[in-house]
């Protein structure tokens, strides 16, 4: 990108998008995506999570060309799809969920060939670079088909940036992958985000969530229902637990907790849940030991990223 070129400020924005499937035959409509307003911060580190079936796929297919929304705006990277789909789409790459691989031809010209798909000159091509880096260089010149499940999703990962797009969309890049491959897999798109790089990342792994992201959506039923960054949205969680381990196993909970939200746990901790503000710990130590009993040890357990998702998505009643 050339600095004289006015950077836009957000990498990807939707705006009421909406699509609904057409069923086919007696199969009923499918409302996919309900009105998404959703803005991506250029340079984010973005998490786009959701239960399954949520819509994400849908919302991301949208913005890579591979399927058409009902109504409603997307631009990428400033540019809306309706108005130039070839620059839009110039402007980002997509690791795709499924790995559907080009059984007849070899890393190499699989790359090649997208990169003539994308329009990119020979001199200015980078395969072997994105090969190396993404560890495939011994596997160059072998046939896609008899490459491992990790290597072909790291190829999709390599085909997604032949044409050096500023925003890049993994949509559950580590399913299936090991937990060896998963590092390497992180370490590259990490790098890619220091260097500027927009990333935008599905995931059911919470914690890969809580770990590597900046701001976080969720999406529920085709709707957004929370979009913030990742530090408010584990503030919403203001509960934390005290968690007692007793000197002698308890029978109960002590009566001199009576009013506090304490159960005892299958280990034979105590666990007291609290709102951040509602009672101190010393209060609470102070009426543990005021039943007799002897604390052995003591730590604070705080929200993570799961307990927000669950409370968001568990039982909501426009869904
Ligand atoms: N081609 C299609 N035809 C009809 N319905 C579809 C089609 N693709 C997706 N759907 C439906 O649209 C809804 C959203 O699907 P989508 O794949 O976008 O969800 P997702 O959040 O990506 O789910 P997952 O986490 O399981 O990948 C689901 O109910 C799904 O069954």
């Amino acid at each position: 990108m050339s600095d004289t070129i006015k950077l836009p400020e957000y990498a990807l924005e939707a705006t009421d998008l909406r699509k609904t499937y057409r069923g086919g035959g007696k199969a009923p409509d499918k409302e996919a995506l309900r009105g998404i307003d959703l803005k991506v911060k250029r340079g984010s580190f973005f998490g786009l999570l959701g239960p399954n079936g949520a819509g994400k796929s849908t919302f991301i297919n949208i913005f890579a060309g591979l399927t058409n929304k009902t109504s409603g705006t997307a631009r990428t990277w400033g540019v809306d799809i309706d108005q130039d789909s070839r620059a839009a789409r110039a402007a980002i790459g997509v690791v795709p969920q499924e790995i559907s691989a080009d059984v007849f031809f070899t890393p190499y010209e699989t790359l090649e060939l997208m990169a003539g798909f994308y329009g990119v000159p020979k001199k200015e091509r980078r395969t072997d670079e994105l090969l190396e880096v993404l560890g495939l260089t011994d596997k160059r010149d072998a046939y896609v088909r008899q490459l491992s499940g990790g290597m072909k999703r790291r190829l999709l990962v390599a085909k997604a940036m032949v044409h050096t797009p500023p925003v890049l969309v993994l949509d559950e890049p580590t399913a299936g992958v090991d937990i060896e491959l998963r590092r390497q897999l992180w370490d590259f798109v990490r790098e890619l985000h220091a260097r500027g790089t927009t990333i935008v990342l599905t995931t059911h792994y919470l914690e890969e969530a809580q770990e590597l992201c900046d701001e976080i959506a969720i999406i529920d039923h085709g709707k957004v229902i929370a979009c913030e960054p990742k530090e408010t949205l584990l503030k919403r969680m203001d509960r934390k637990t005290l968690v007692i381990t007793p000197g002698e196993a308890l029978p109960a909970v002590p009566a001199s907790l009576d009013g506090l939200d304490a159960e005892i746990r299958p280990d034979g901790s105590l666990a007291i849940s609290y709102r951040f503000g509602e009672v101190s710990v010393a209060e609470m130590i102070e009426r543990f030991h005021a039943s007799g009993a002897r604390i052995a040890d003591l730590r604070t357990e705080e929200a993570d990223l799961e307990d927000v998702f669950l409370s968001l998505t568990y039982n909501r009643e426009d869904a």
